[in-house]
């Protein structure tokens, strides 16, 4: 067995590590002023500090070694040249074409797929002008005003979290609504507002047999039909997809049908058609600098050494917690409010991704696989979880992201945003020691014994580890590259765990005992012998208490 092969060379370090004591960042820090010149990288605007985390140099170089040994760099290199890397479900792991400005070909089966990507965009591009400018309009001549996207999971996580966050790019004259969960009220409420005659709808689905998305599409379509006629059903529905054959059953003309290739992941697609709803709000010329900022990582991925490999980094200090010091979780907080759904996208990319509890070839991983991904803007979440992070039992490491400037806000409300972005992390790495807390509390003029009571109360650990993110503002560009550091970092953990973070097979049992209560849960009268008690129980319930 090589040091590649089961995750090999990710036993080995901990083997060499066990029983350390972990680095203390406050001592670190304490004993180099240049703590933190050695350990950042600087790409144009974008800064990443990971100065702030339980490591030294000896500690990096056995992880930059770990890298090596498990030849994440051959692996990433495998996974850009079109092989096929996705062994579970036989195919490459493409979504790099989709921002490859290179120039270059990526061939699959002999077949250079950037001509399709290339004309594809184009189409994409065509349409989203057509909506914006109002020259492609409703069927009642009414230029539209609103669009759907319904889709699920990677086609609605991507769109929707970036409608959010580059809100000041997009048409003032449009609206974008997303509406994925097969509860009624998702699209029930969206659609009250809206007048059939001027809304669009996209259906992104990948397979097109998703049972939330064609629930919802097939209501919406009678929603469309019950307002304007049958005969606006073709002026009203675009759809994005892998599967053309399901959509033309559907009725939505091959004109308005873009499609992808089974290569892009379903968490990996915003780059691809699936981005529709995004390139209509934003327009293509900057969906282009999105594509570009992912292009950008790429070529930093794939060039930079890794002790200065951004996503390498982040990857490694990422299999130290996870691995080495046995922590379960990973806090991304963006100090910004349009990235509030930046965290619930990363959960997808990273969790369906490497939430894996075998390798590559089918064996048992020895090795804590994903962690649990969460969060929520600052400053809101310091007035609410941060205690835990702060004083809690549970290591949990923070990305914070932030940007030097504002985008359409105003400059006051971010100096302070950025001073508690900042002071966040310094109070994680620095706590607050009893003789400090005490110090402190006796200067306030407190008596002795309610000292010794109140201190212990008081005392920060600190050495909790944090990244910092630090760009110049939010804008295409810059969610592209953040998306893209987040994508490789899922890539370099798990080529490290030597799993596979592009299949998903443990989202399909689910889905397959759900198709089988359907039945079950909308007939009354149905039989529920052979059910386990307590499904049989709930399904029992649920009749003696539903009014229908
Ligand atoms: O795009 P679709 O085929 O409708 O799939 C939507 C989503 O559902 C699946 O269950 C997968 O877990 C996701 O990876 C996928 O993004």
């Amino acid at each position: 067995m090589t040091g590649s092969q089961n995750g090999a060379a990710l036993s080995e370090l901990k083997k060499v590590l066990e029983g350390q004591e972990p680095v203390s960042i406050k001592a670190a820090f304490a004993s180099d002023p240049g703590r933190f010149a050695k350990y950042h990288v600087q790409l144009d605007d974008l800064l990443f500090d990971f100065s702030k985390h339980r490591i030294d140099d000896a500690l990096l170089g056995k992880l930059v070694q770990l890298a090596r040994d498990s030849e994440v760099e051959a692996k990433r290199d495998k996974m850009f040249s079109g092989a096929a890397y996705n062994t579970t479900e036989h195919r490459p792991a493409l979504h790099t074409a989709l921002r490859n400005f290179s120039g270059e070909p990526i061939m699959v089966d002999g077949e250079d797929v950037m001509p399709d990507v290339i004309a594809t965009r184009e189409k994409v591009a065509a349409f989203a002008t057509g909506i914006r400018d109002g020259s492609i309009p409703g069927a009642t001549g009414k230029t539209i005003t609103d669009v759907v996207n319904i889709g699920i999971g990677g086609s609605d996580l991507g769109p929707a979290m970036a409608a959010r966050a580059l809100t000041p790019f997009s048409s003032p004259r449009l609206r974008t609504h997303f509406v994925s969960n097969v509860d009624g009220a998702d699209l029930g409420d969206t659609v009250a507002a809206l007048d059939p005659a001027t809304t669009l709808f996209i259906i992104s689905s990948k397979t097109f047999t998703t049972l939330e998305t064609m629930t919802n599409a097939q209501s919406a379509r009678d929603w469309i039909v019950a307002g304007l006629g049958e005969e606006a059903v073709k002026h009203h529905f675009a759809a994005v997809s892998t599967k053309l054959d399901l959509v033309a059953k559907f009725g939505i003309g091959s004109e308005r049908v873009f499609g992808f290739k089974d290569w892009v992941g379903g968490r990996y697609s915003m780059w691809s058609s699936i981005g529709l709803a995004l390139v209509i709000a934003i327009g293509p010329a900057q969906f282009e600098q999105f594509l570009r900022g992912g292009f950008e990582i790429d070529t930093h991925f794939r060039q930079a050494p890794i002790e200065a490999n951004i996503p390498m980094l982040m990857g490694l200090l990422g299999v130290l917690y996870r691995d080495i010091q046995g922590v379960s979780t990973q806090a991304v907080i963006p100090y910004d409010q349009r990235l509030g759904r930046f965290p619930a996208y990363l959960q997808q990319l990273d969790m369906e991704s490497n939430g894996k509890s075998v390798h590559l070839d089918g064996s048992h991983v020895t090795a804590q696989t994903g962690p649990i991904v969460w969060g929520e803007p600052g400053t809101n979440g310091q007035h609410a979880f941060f205690q835990l992070i702060h004083q809690g039992t549970e290591i949990v490491p923070v990305d914070f992201l932030v940007a030097a400037e504002p985008t359409q806000a105003d400059a006051h409300h971010h100096d302070l945003l950025l001073a508690n972005c900042f002071a966040q992390s310094q109070a994680l790495m620095q706590g607050r020691d009893i003789g400090e807390v005490a110090a402190q509390l006796e200067k306030g003029g407190m008596a002795p014994d309610e000292v010794k009571r109140l201190a212990p109360h008081k005392v920060f650990s600190g050495d909790r580890p944090s990244s910092t993110f630090l760009y110049r503002r939010l804008d295409p560009r810059t969610l592209g590259r953040l998306i893209a550091l987040y994508e490789h970092r899922v890539f370099t953990m798990a080529a490290i765990w030597d799993t596979n973070p592009f299949d998903q097979w443990g989202v399909e049992l689910g889905k397959e005992l759900a198709s089988k209560l359907v039945p079950i849960v909308s007939d009354a009268g149905a039989a529920t012998d052979g059910l386990d008690s307590s499904t049989a129980g709930l399904v029992a319930h649920r009749r003696s208490v539903a009014s229908k």
